[in-house]
C-alpha cells in the first residue's frame, strides 16, 4: 500500500480535485489518500475558533455561511447527479450544525480543535462521494478511529498500526482508502490536532504505521526547492534528499514540509516523494536513507525565534552550569533549537514562548538576562557540509549583516545563523546568489 497526501491547494477546487482524481486514477495498486481541507478554509475555522474565544458570534454566524457556499459551490461543480448532490449537500450541513452548535459552547482546546478539524471532515466526505459517482471505488475512514496519538514528538506509530490494520481488515474491498489529514485523539481520548500544517505528517505517521511501500506528498510546487521561494527568485528543486538533511530543512522552516514530517519514517526506511499536482510529470523531490551526492543541497529560514543570553561570571570555570540552565528549559517543556556559550556568557535560541516570564524568571539566580525577540534561524543544509571548502565564504557573504549565533559543526549536514528578521530576505537572497548562482559552493 501506498500513502498519498494532497494538500489544501491541491483539494482547492473543483479543477484541482479533478486533477488529483486523474492522479489516483492512472496509479495502480492499493492507496490510502490522505486529504487536507480545501485551502484557506482552515484560516476561516481559526477565526471562528478566536470568534468562539473573544464572544463576537456576529462573525462566526457570516463564517460558517462562507463555508456552507464554499463546499455547496465545490458539490455542485463536481457531483452532476441531483439526488448524490442533494444527499452530500445534507451531510455536509449536518456537519455544519454540528459545527454552529460547538460554537455556542465556552471556548476550550478541545472544542478550538474539534472546530479546527472540520474542515478536513467536510472535504472528505465530499472527495468521497465525488470518486463513488465517478465509479471510482472507495472507503471514507475516519482518521479518529486509529490516529491515537498521546506523544506528539513521538508518536507511537505500532499502536497506530494495529488500530488502522484491523479497520483495513474487516473494511469493504476497495483499492482506495480516504482519510483526514491533521487530526487526532490525544491521551485523554479529544480530538486534536497535529498542529498547523500537520497533514504532512499523518501521512508520514500513517505510512509507518503500514509499513507503506512508499508516501507521496502532492502538492503546488514540483519538490522541495533549494531556497524559500516565497522570497527569492531562481530557486530550484533538488532531486534527491536523505532523511537527515530533509528533517533538518523541514524542522527549520522549509514550509513544504511540516517540521515533523520525517521522523517517523527515518526508522522504517520508507521512501516519500514530494511531487506537484498540477505538473504530475515533473520529477520532484526523492526523500531516501542516503544522500546520493555529498555538498551543499538547500536553505531554510525558521521566524518567531528568540535568543536569550545568560551572562554570568559564575560560569567561569564552573561545572554543573550548563546543567543547571539546561534543567529550567526542560521544567518548562521547552526545546532549544540552537547553543553558543563563551567562558561568561551562554545564548540559546528557543521558539516556544508561552513559559518565557517564567523562564526568564528562574534563570536570573544564575545571571543578567537579556531577550531578543523577532529573530530568524537561517539553516543551510547539504550532506558534509562542513568538510566543504568553499563554506568559508559564507562568512565573506553575510560580512554586511549583524549575525546573532552561529551553529557550525554540530552537524556536518548543517550549518545555522541567527539574524534579525529584518535581515532574514537579504540573507536568504545573498546566499541564493553566491552560493547557488555563482556556484561558490561545490559538492565534496
Ligand atoms: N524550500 C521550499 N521548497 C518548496 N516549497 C516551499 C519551500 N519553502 C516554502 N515553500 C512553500 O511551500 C508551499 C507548499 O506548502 P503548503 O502551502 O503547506 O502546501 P499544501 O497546502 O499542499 O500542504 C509552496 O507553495 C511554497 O511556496
Ligand atoms: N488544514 C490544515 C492541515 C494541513 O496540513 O493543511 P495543508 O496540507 O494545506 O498545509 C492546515 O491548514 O493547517
Amino acid at each position: 500500500m501506498k500513502v498519498l497526501k494532497f494538500g489544501g491547494t491541491s483539494v482547492g477546487s473543483a479543477a484541482s480535485i479533478r486533477n488529483v482524481k486523474n492522479i489516483i486514477s492512472s496509479r495502480p495498486g492499493s492507496k490510502l489518500l490522505v486529504l487536507s481541507a480545501m485551502s484557506g478554509v482552515t484560516n476561516q475555522l481559526v477565526e471562528i475558533s478566536a470568534g468562539v474565544k473573544n464572544g463576537n458570534v456576529n462573525n462566526i454566524f457570516e463564517s460558517i455561511r462562507n463555508l456552507r457556499e464554499k463546499h455547496f459551490g465545490l458539490i455542485d461543480e463536481l457531483i452532476e447527479d441531483p439526488s448524490v448532490n442533494e444527499d452530500v449537500k445534507s451531510v455536509i450541513s449536518a456537519q455544519l450544525e454540528i459545527l454552529q452548535s460547538g460554537c455556542s459552547e465556552k471556548w476550550s482546546e478541545d472544542l478550538e480543535a474539534r472546530i479546527l478539524t472540520t474542515g478536513e471532515s467536510l472535504l472528505t466526505f465530499i472527495f468521497s462521494s465525488y470518486l463513488k459517482e465517478q465509479n471510482i471505488g472507495n472507503t471514507l475512514l475516519d482518521a479518529r478511529d486509529f490516529m491515537h496519538i498521546s506523544n506528539l514528538e513521538n508518536p507511537d506509530t505500532g499502536y497506530v498500526g494495529e488500530l488502522l490494520n484491523d479497520i483495513l481488515k474487516t473494511s469493504e474491498e476497495n483499492d482506495i482508502f480516504i482519510t483526514q489529514g491533521f487530526v487526532r485523539l490525544d491521551r485523554n481520548n479529544n480530538v486534536s490536532t497535529l498542529k498547523r500544517g500537520g497533514s504532512d505528517y499523518t501521512a508520514t505517521i500513517l505510512g509507518a504505521a503500514i509499513r507503506a511501500s512508499e508516501i507521496q506528498i502532492w502538492t503546488d510546487i514540483s519538490g522541495l526547492h533549494n531556497n524559500d521561494p516565497r522570497f527569492v527568485e531562481n530557486t530550484h528543486a533538488v532531486a534527491q534528499l536523505s532523511f537527515e538533511e530533509a528533517a533538518e530543512l523541514a524542522y527549520f522552516g522549509a514550509k513544504i514540509l511540516h517540521p515533523q514530517t520525517i521522523s517517523p519514517v527515518i526508522g522504517k526506511n520508507i521512501p516519500v516523494y514530494l511531487k506537484n499536482t498540477f505538473t504530475p510529470e515533473a520529477q520532484g523531490t526523492c526523500i531516501s536513507a542516503i544522500a546520493e551526492r555529498k555538498g551543499l543541497k538547500a536553505i531554510s529560514a525558521k521566524d518567531d525565534i528568540t535568543a536569550i543570553k545568560i551572562k554570568s561570571n559564575r560560569m567561569l570555570m564552573a561545572h554543573g552550569f550548563l546543567k543547571k540552565i539546561f534543567e529550567v528549559f526542560d521544567k518548562y517543556e521547552t526545546a532549544i533549537d540552537m547553543i553558543t556559550t563563551s567562558e561568561i556568557a551562554i545564548s540559546l535560541t528557543i521558539d516556544d514562548i508561552r513559559n518565557l516570564d517564567l523562564i526568564i524568571s528562574e534563570l536570573e539566580q544564575y545571571g543578567e538576562i537579556s531577550v531578543d525577540s523577532s529573530h530568524s534561524i537561517i539553516c543551510v543544509v547539504g550532506e558534509s557540509l562542513i568538510e566543504d571548502k568553499g563554506t568559508s565564504r559564507l562568512f565573506e557573504i553575510l560580512q554586511d549583516v549583524p549575525v546573532r549565533m552561529i551553529s557550525y559543526g554540530g552537524s556536518s549536514n548543517n550549518i545555522s545563523l541567527l539574524v534579525d528578521t529584518r535581515h532574514k530576505i537579504e540573507v536568504l537572497k545573498k546566499l541564493n546568489e553566491k552560493l547557488f548562482e555563482n556556484n561558490l559552493v561545490k559538492s565534496v
